[in-house]
């Protein structure tokens, strides 16, 4: 029986999905699927609303078109869907954003009033927070459309950013002129992890998938989302989570941001792990989530101008 895995239709999403479904074991047949995100040209902060990347591939799983669906977990809604399981999530690669800029520039070198590319509200705070002299413009389109617009010919920005794993995974890293540190450009929840879905009590798919779950990933990218849903936002929110496993313990840094970059408030904890079970992952994840879900609350973080 072949394995029917839905994707995106996006060159990022085919060349993650095709990766990935190498690694599922039997047979394996790709079929895209086109979603809103796709289609909408509007600013992603204002099309916004949640799935904007998912829902048609949830519905394409559903509806029994496909038996196992690969998305960007970063895209993914927080809340469970009824009827859909989170089969595996695969090993993350680097979390970091990557700045593109003419000319070779690093971040420290962009020019005074510099136009920096984002459609993410979460680089766009940060960008303004450390650097409010730059002019930051909402762009939107699939990678090389972004990239065109801060190299080459028709180049009309100094840079844009992006995320290092869209750009590694399309054999792109040709264009990063910095790797942004976690310290200034915290990054959002979950991003670099790839998501596998299937539904609800099929067995098969998700024996088959089971080859690309990584424990530790999954982790990191549940204490990041469960930020996410502690604080009530979405993937659009100015909100950055970031999870790691090092040394026995679980760290999680989460950062909420004003969209303006004129205030953000930050919240950091560890959990000392005894093994790398799931159940004991989990739980470090629930734990340091909650923490700093209830510190960055304390602190007013649901009073932030966030929008
Ligand atoms: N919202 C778009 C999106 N979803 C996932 C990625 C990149 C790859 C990833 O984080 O897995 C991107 C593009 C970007 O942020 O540059």
């Amino acid at each position: 029986m072949t394995l029917r895995v839905g994707t995106r239709g996006s060159a990022l999403a085919l060349a993650q999905t095709k990766a990935l479904a190498a690694r599922f074991s039997g047979e394996v047949e790709i079929v895209e699927i086109t979603t809103r995100g796709d289609v909408d040209r509007g600013s992603l902060a204002e099309i916004g609303g949640t799935g904007v990347f998912t829902s048609a591939l949830r519905d394409a799983l559903l509806d029994d078109r496909v038996d196992v669906i690969v998305h960007s977990m970063k895209d993914l809604p927080t809340a469970p869907h009824p009827g859909i399981a989170l089969a595996a999530v695969a090993r993350r690669e680097d979390a970091r954003d990557a700045l593109c800029a003419r000319d070779g520039l690093g971040f420290d070198d962009l020019p005074e009033g510099a136009k920096v590319g984002t459609g993410s509200p979460r680089r766009a705070a940060q960008l303004r927070r450390v650097r409010p002299d730059l002019e930051v413009v909402d762009i939107r389109g699939n990678v090389e459309t972004r990239l065109a617009r801060a190299q080459g010919p028709d180049a009309d920005l100094d840079a844009v950013v992006l995320a290092l794993a869209g750009l590694t995974r399309l054999g792109r890293q040709d264009a990063v002129t910095e790797v942004l540190g976690l310290g200034r450009f915290p990054t959002a929840p979950a991003q670099g992890a790839l998501a596998v879905e299937v539904r609800d009590g099929d067995d098969a798919a998700r024996r088959a998938v089971a080859p690309t779950d990584h424990l530790v990933s999954r982790a990191c990218a549940d204490a990041e989302r469960l930020v996410l849903a502690g604080l009530e936002a979405g993937c659009s929110a100015p909100i950055a989570a970031s999870a790691q496993v090092d040394d026995g313990m679980l760290f999680l840094t989460a950062t909420v941001y004003a969209a303006d970059g004129s205030q953000h408030l930050t919240s950091s904890h560890a959990y000392t792990l005894d093994g790398q079970s799931a159940r004991e992952l989990g739980d470090a994840a629930m734990d340091v989530a909650g923490r700093a879900v209830r510190e960055l609350v304390d602190a007013g973080a649901m009073d932030l101008d966030r929008a």
